[in-house]
């Protein structure tokens, strides 16, 4: 067995045995959102306003990506050709690395943001850490859109060249469109026009997390609480 694999078997192993247990996470049943949508669409964009309205920490799995290969790990090497070549990490290094981060916030408010990208993602989520997300935001974009965005984001990533991000949509609607497929037929995906400008999108973002629906039915019952006391 290689020496990288034998590093995956044991942080299989040992997230499979924090699942069990049941984690620190686990006991503060935190809210989880999942922040989906192709590259470019604006999901960091939106998360950041996000956070600056409604208090959720922000997690990106490309950003923890990135910075674990910056760290030098064992795994960095492997972790850099697979974002060069648009693939999907392994999802045992990429939930260790969420995990991690989570717990280490103190915090229980999340935005999950480009994870889960794969059904083995999502699957191996649920499995090892016994959490589903409240819902999911679906930053909805034409391709010829998020790749202007990609090609003038300036942030000197290796994997925004033209080539490598062809091969990120084909990932994105071959294994990541299936997921949010999945949560659509649960009820979960709140689906956003990411076309649109970014103060627009953000609109549309409040409103979700704003629903004005339930602040009307809290009235309702505060009222109706109000008439009985006053009847009896
Ligand atoms: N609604 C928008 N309209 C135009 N440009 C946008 C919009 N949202 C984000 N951008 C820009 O597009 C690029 C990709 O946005 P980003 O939030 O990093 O997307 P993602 O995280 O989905 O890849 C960034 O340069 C960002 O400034
Ligand atoms: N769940 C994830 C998220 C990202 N990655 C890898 C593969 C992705 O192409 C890169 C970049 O992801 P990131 O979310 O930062 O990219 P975008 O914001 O969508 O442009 O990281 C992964 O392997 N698994
Ligand atoms: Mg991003």
């Amino acid at each position: 067995m290689s020496k990288n694999r034998k590093l995956l078997m044991g942080t299989v192993v040992e997230a499979a045995n924090k699942g069990a247990s049941g984690s620190i996470l686990q006991k503060r049943n935190p809210t989880i959102v999942f922040v989906l949508g192709g590259p470019g669409s604006g999901k960091g964009t939106q998360c950041a306003n996000i956070v600056q309205h409604y208090g959720y920490t922000h997690l990106s799995a490309g950003d923890l990506l990135r910075a674990e290969i910056k760290s030098g790990s064992e795994n960095g090497t492997m972790i850099q050709n697979m974002i060069k070549e648009g693939k999907i990490v392994p999802s045992e290094v990429t939930i260790k690395l969420l995990q991690r981060a989570m717990e280490e916030s103190g915090k229980d408010k999340f935005l999950i943001d480009g994870f889960p990208r794969n059904e083995e993602n999502r699957a191996a989520f649920e499995k090892v850490t016994g959490m589903e997300p409240s819902f999911v935001l679906f930053f909805d974009c034409p391709e010829e859109e998020m790749e202007r965005r990609l090609l003038s984001r300036n942030q000197g990533r290796e994997d925004d060249n033209i080539e490598t991000i062809r091969k990120r949509f084909k990932v994105f609607l071959e294994s990541s469109l299936p997921v949010i497929s999945y949560y659509d037929a649960k009820g979960k995906v709140r689906k956003i026009d990411a076309a649109r400008s970014v103060e627009e999108v953000f609109a549309t973002v409040k409103a979700i997390f704003e629903p004005k629906n339930e602040k009307v039915l809290l009235l309702y019952y505060w009222l109706l609480l109000r008439c009985l006391t006053f009847w009896y």
